[in-house]
């Protein structure tokens, strides 16, 4: 599939293609990494700030999407809309970067695969205690990518499955890691944006998977102690070994349509 010329050079995509969304321009650059090559940039459409940086023979598209639920989901659906409207529509989006992880079962370096992408905080506070927005009647609270992606991305990866929460206020005390783990005992990590991405790839009809690096353990805040540096590398480990695996499970007719986010 031909998707634009470059320098006089046509860039082809062999397959499927997969758009890829971190939070920040670090994280971004850490998943192109994993490819080796230089990455072109492609502007997007109405965003002046960001581009898409290509890599993987056209077939990936990484986008610093910005930090926030908010944020990540105008620039995914951005994303998105662009590639539908040029004929180029996205197989799947990966959100990922680095997270906070929930101690013990979430160590510095880690890598966390989601297979409920939840958001934390989107509810309200009442006398008996925090209601999710669904009890208040709207919308949804969790996004759970395919499961045979995320079965086979765990295996690829070594990372652990389990639930990553999306919160829009980083946990900065034991309490609220503890009050945050009582109401989701799966969860083991916390990051600030899956739940964005995934709303917008949904509202596309698009399988969405959240990988996440750990830099630091949810709990009373010690920004001296994130370990920033690891985590991007391990994210880049991750995503060489991820890679195979996107490229395998959007090239194949095997997941069945109804793992799809609604
Ligand atoms: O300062 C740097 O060099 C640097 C490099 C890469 C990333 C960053 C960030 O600050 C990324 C922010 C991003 O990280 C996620 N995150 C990480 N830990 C947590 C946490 O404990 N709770 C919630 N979110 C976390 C989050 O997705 C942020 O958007 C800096």
């Amino acid at each position: 599939m031909v998707l634009q010329a470059h320098e006089g050079r046509l860039i082809t995509a062999p397959g499927p293609r997969v758009l890829v969304a971190t939070a920040v321009p670090a994280e971004r650059d850490a998943v192109a990494r994993a490819f080796g090559t230089r990455a072109h940039e492609v502007p997007l459409p109405g965003v002046s700030t960001e581009t898409l940086h290509r890599v993987g023979d056209g077939r990936y598209d990484l986008l610093a999407a910005g930090v926030g639920p908010a944020l990540a989901a105008a620039s995914t659906a951005t994303a998105l809309t662009a590639a539908a409207l040029h004929g180029t529509p996205y197989a799947l989006v990966v959100s990922t970067g680095i997270a906070g992880g929930f101690p013990p079962d979430a160590p510095l370096g880690s890598l966390v695969v989601a297979d409920a992408v939840t958001a934390a905080d989107l509810g309200a506070e009442t006398p008996d205690g925090f209601l999710p927005v669904t009890e208040l009647g709207f919308g949804t609270v969790h996004h759970r990518p395919p499961e045979s992606l995320v079965r086979e991305a765990a295996a690829a990866t070594g990372a652990r499955v389990g639930t990553v929460l999306t919160v829009s206020t980083v946990t900065g005390s034991a309490e609220r890691a503890a009050e945050l783990r009582a109401r989701h005992p799966r969860a083991l990590a916390e990051a600030m944006e899956g739940f964005g991405v995934a709303e917008a790839a949904a509202a596309h009809g698009t399988p969405v998977l959240e990988l996440r690096a750990v830099s630091n353990p949810v709990g009373p805040r010690d920004r001296a102690a994130w370990r920033i540096g690891n985590a991007l590398a391990a994210l880049t480990e991750g995503f060489g070994k991820l890679a195979p695996v996107l490229e395998s499970w959007t090239s194949h007719d095997r997941h069945d349509p109804a793992e799809r986010t609604p």
